[in-house]
């Protein structure tokens, strides 16, 4: 009797098996049926390894422009097959809105699963379920009253960064505004975001934006050299080795700014306060610190972790490269560089006060010049997506399961959308010009669903910052702009910037 259950239950099993197997197979057989019909570059087992092994051996400088290739060749939609994962590039802004606006839509590529180690299930690289959650909570941090109570700040960190630049005044020196942009954004998002002061300007966090560079940069190899896909490969090579090294760094960091945050709520009376309610959150840490003592096992904290280290990661490092590329691209163009003095001194007269919400707001030529930044050099360089569902675009299905591609820099740059594209010109975003052109044709903070969060709290901090140096220096680029050189790593990273000299104003 023992041995006929047995071999009965065996039998479910290899069945079960059986079906399993079948149906993967199937599915997988239907995957590259509707992929064959999608326009695609040369197909076939040695060009699908030739494109493989080009992408893994390409220099990081050279991944844009060969995309960019690629598509004026055989896009705006063009099937990709990387080592057996399908992927598929889109470059027509009736397809990105398909896509981005779509609630379905909302997975990221698996290229995300490397910033897991880092960001874990933070709201950057989390899935649907834990995402709507988590994205629902937040967006209450982010609304325009509380975003209005972080422009002193704002401004107290823009004023340390103009001493700083005031001491490499006159001296001719040429000077790299990069390093200092990003210790600034850093310490704005950690004090306002976070309630923590970090004074890494003042040479107090260096060690974290190294480990951040180190982390992004190994992470982006990883992505496209597929012999580190495997996670004990990865882990016992030098990459490896470094990765975990500069990731202990990183947590150590978060786990110290979140401690600290935790002693000054210590106060048994105003931990029961947020507890209950009756104090108004200010930063979200305080929100979720205020969560998990009301229920730990939903707000862990590895929770709040991820958060952290999310919002510092994407809040800084994004807006420090916009910061630096918009007052270079100032400096190389001296017109636009006085238009936008003469909206300051419209705002400011000849008064040396701090800027106001109002004032960041009646900064309309600023702001297009910010614009027209990101539009040349969007600080998220491509985005993907991993379909859940099959995808319609006009005459293509793709099928669920293939990763899509869209590549803002590339789009941005495409001459039908943007005629001249490779000039710098502000005024490509006057009301007058925006209204012909589609809304997808311009996404540097994505769009739809998952589009950025802080997407109006980087612009007040840009320009907070952008205005301080503009009202008080003159900016000369020393180079053109062939000497902008910018790599993809995950976000726009500059492999090298032409220096700039700074002049005092005279009043
Ligand atoms: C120039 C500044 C910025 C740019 C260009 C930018 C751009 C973007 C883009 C394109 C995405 C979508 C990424 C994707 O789909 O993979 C995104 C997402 C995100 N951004 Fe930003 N960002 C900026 C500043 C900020 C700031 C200041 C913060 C926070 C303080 C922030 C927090 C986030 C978060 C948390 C997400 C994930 C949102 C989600 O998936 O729901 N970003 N950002």
């Amino acid at each position: 009797m023992f041995a006929v259950l047995l071999l009965g239950s065996v039998l479910v099993v290899l069945i079960a098996l059986l079906f399993s197997v079948c149906f993967r197979v199937r599915r997988s057989a239907v995957h590259y049926r509707m992929c064959a019909k999608l326009p695609s570059i040369p197909r076939g087992y040695l060009a699908d390894f030739k494109l493989s092994i080009r992408l893994a051996t390409l220099k990081p400088k050279d991944l844009l422009p060969y995309f960019g290739k690629i598509l004026k060749q055989y896009g705006p939609v063009v099937y990709l097959n990387i080592l057996g994962h399908s992927y598929v590039l889109l470059n027509d802004p009736d397809d990105i809105k398909a896509l981005l606006s779509s609630s379905q839509h909302i997975n990221k590529g698996p290229e995300y699963t490397m910033l897991h180690p880092w960001l874990n299930k933070g709201l950057l690289t989390s899935g649907s379920l834990k995402w709507h959650s988590r994205r629902k909570l937040l967006t209450n941090t982010f609304h325009f009253q509380i975003l209005e109570t972080y422009i002193p700040t704002f401004n107290k960190h823009a004023q340390c960064l103009m001493r700083k630049l005031e001491k490499m005044i006159g001296n001719d020196q040429q000077v790299s505004i990069y390093p200092h942009m990003t210790l600034c954004a850093l310490d704005m998002v950690c004090e306002t975001i976070m309630g923590t002061e970090l004074r890494s300007q003042e040479g107090k966090s260096v060690e974290y934006v190294q480990a951040i560079y180190t982390v992004t940069d190994i992470m982006v190899q990883r992505i496209f050299k597929f012999w580190l896909w495997n996670n004990y490969i990865f882990k016992m090579c030098k990459n490896g080795r470094n990765f975990r090294k500069s990731l202990k760094i990183l947590h150590e960091f978060t786990e110290n700014v979140i401690k600290k945050k935790r002693e000054k709520l210590d106060n048994a009376l105003v931990m029961e306060e947020i507890s209950l309610g009756k104090k108004r959150v200010q930063s979200f840490l305080e929100l979720l610190i205020g969560l998990s003592m009301q229920n730990p096992e939903v707000m862990t904290d590895l929770d709040i972790r991820e958060q952290v280290d999310t919002f510092l990661f994407e809040g800084h490092d994004t807006s420090s490269i916009t910061m630096t590329l918009t007052l270079i691209l100032l400096g190389l163009h001296q017109d636009i560089q006085n238009s936008v003095r003469e909206e300051l001194y419209s705002i400011f007269g000849d008064s040396e006060r701090e800027a106001t919400i109002e004032d960041l707001r009646s900064m309309i030529y600023l702001d297009r010049v910010i614009k027209e930044t990101l539009r040349l050099y969007p600080s998220v360089p491509a985005i993907t997506r991993k379909l859940r569902q099959h995808l319609t675009i006009k005459e293509n299905q793709i099928p669920s399961q293939a990763v899509i591609g869209v590549i803002p820099y590339l789009l941005h740059r495409e001459e039908k959308l943007f005629p001249n594209p490779l000039a710098f010109d502000p005024d490509r975003f006057l009301p007058e010009n925006n209204c012909s052109r589609h809304p997808y044709a311009y996404i540097p903070f994505s769009a739809g669903p998952r589009n950025c969060i802080g997407q109006k709290y980087a612009v007040n901090m840009m320009k907070t910052v952008v205005s301080a140096v503009i009202r008080q220096m003159k900016i000369e680029t020393l180079g053109s702009m062939d000497d902008i050189v910018v790599v993809s790593q995950l976000i726009l990273r500059p492999e090298s910037l032409p220096g700039i000299k700074i002049t005092r104003i005279k009043k």
